[in-house]
């Protein structure tokens, strides 16, 4: 096991050795029990399935597309979030989560969610749950390392593989009826030229078979949700702590928006870990890298796609994204989600710390070993903030952004009932 914590080295082997770097160590019970070979964050570069996914989601999240197609539902959709925070700011982060599913779900098969309420919101976190508590470190037996160990009954290491399986049961339910609404619908309307659309037509070599689909949609469901909620709540959470960025944040917003709102050997087969964490905290390149401080990006005015490339690796920006073969083909939705959310939660909103009964703040842990929890992706654990729309008129120009997304809601279809 390899672990890198150097920018220079993520270049040189993440990036221009990619055709090596890009492999993943095997993972029996998640790929074979859950996923049976279908999931593209465990598929390995040479896999003929690997590159006709990354080409596909690249197609349709690339760059001009967003710009395009994606761009007006961002916009509509951040229009409801906003609404939703001014209506019922201590549910915020509920908001968050509805925000970033309902943007995905529109992309990939053409219906919304509406409200936290909806029920296949509901149903995707489940699932994610269940499967974050199944993969939890220590949970599953080591098969990958002791092969042996999966001959050996079930019950000595908790039911590991029937645990696994009733996890498949739920998610294939699940994904074969977002599936099946949207196959009906080709049938008697065609395309809405979604992204499961664009798979379904894909033909003869091209063409993948329906497990293949509804799991190539779900993991681009489950890769675009939780990462940006998790970048969204985590926002929030250093703005409650850092007043002063906060404000000039508006200060700058107020100038702008008023008019618009919008030479190691790496032996073969060694697992490589990048030390994102590592690289984000190094002294030399953040010298106050523990604390939150957007200046340690002055200059950098382009969206990370812009830097997530670059020749040199000290103009790289941050490594969010990943790197090389593996870079996150949804940068550029996640951009444009991002930029737009922040910029508009800052210009309407005031966040500051909540007061206890004394007037005190309320303190948040912002220790990053001990403040965050989550699955594959960490979120802020929950705090407390309290959030409010700066003034009257920008409630109003909030109220009326909202109002002109429903005309683009209503061209998406009703969520599908549960069967
Ligand atoms: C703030 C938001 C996001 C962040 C920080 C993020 C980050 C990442 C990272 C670090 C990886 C590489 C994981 C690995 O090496 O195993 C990745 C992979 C991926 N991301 Fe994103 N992502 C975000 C949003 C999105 C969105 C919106 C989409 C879809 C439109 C998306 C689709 C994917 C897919 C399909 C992969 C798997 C690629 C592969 O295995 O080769 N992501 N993402």
């Amino acid at each position: 096991m390899i672990v890198i914590s150097s920018r220079r080295l993520v270049k040189e082997i993440m990036d221009k050795k990619n055709s090596i770097s890009g492999f993943r160590p095997p993972a029996y019970a998640v790929n074979n029990l859950i996923y049976k070979g279908d999931f593209l964050l465990l598929m390995n570069p040479d896999d003929a399935k690997f590159r006709r996914e990354r080409k596909l989601i690249h197609q349709f999240y690339m760059d001009s597309v967003c710009e395009k197609r994606h761009l007006p539902y961002i916009i509509a959709e951040s229009a409801q979030l906003m609404v939703d925070i001014l209506n019922d700011s201590d549910r915020w982060s509920d908001h968050s989560t509805r925000y970033t599913n309902s943007l995905i779900m529109s992309t990939i098969y053409g219906f919304r969610t509406p409200s936290t309420d909806t029920v296949h919101l509901h149903r995707v976190l489940d699932i994610a749950h269940d499967l974050s508590r199944v993969i939890m470190p220590g949970k599953l037996p080591p098969v990958d390392i002791f092969p042996f160990l999966n001959y050996l009954p079930e019950r000595l290491f908790d039911n590991w593989r029937s645990k696994c399986r009733n996890v498949a049961k739920k998610s294939d339910k699940l994904y074969a009826e977002f599936l099946d609404h949207v196959i009906e619908r080709r049938e008697k309307l065609g395309s809405k030229d979604t992204f499961a659309d664009k798979v379904l037509e894909q033909k003869g070599d091209d063409a993948f078979t329906r497990h293949e689909v509804m799991y190539l949609l779900s993991t681009v469901l489950d890769a675009g949700t939780d990462t940006t909620s998790g970048a969204f709540n985590t926002l929030v959470q250093m703005l409650t702590q850092n007043q002063h960025i906060l404000k000039d944040a508006q200060e700058e917003m107020d100038q702008v928006v008023e008019l618009v709102v919008d030479n190691y050997a790496l032996p073969k087969g060694s697992s490589i870990i990048v030390n994102i964490s590592g690289l984000h905290h190094d002294e030399k390149k953040f010298p106050n890298a523990l604390e939150f401080d957007p200046k340690n990006y002055e200059g950098k005015d382009g969206l990370a796609t812009a830097y997530s490339n670059a020749a040199n690796y000290e103009d790289r920006d941050h490594y969010g994204y990943g790197f090389g073969r593996r870079l996150c083909p949804g940068i550029h939705f996640a951009e444009r989600s991002l930029f737009i959310t922040f910029s508009k939660l800052i210009w309407g909103f005031d966040i500051a710390p909540a007061k206890d009964d004394q007037g005190r703040p309320v303190p948040i842990n912002t220790d990053w070993a001990t403040g965050y929890s989550g699955g594959a992706i960490l979120h802020p654990d929950h705090f407390q903030t309290c959030i409010k729309v700066r003034s009257e008129k920008k409630r109003e120009i909030l109220l009326r952004d909202f109002e002109e997304a429903k005309k683009l809601f209503s061209t998406l279809d009703a969520p599908p009932r549960e069967n």
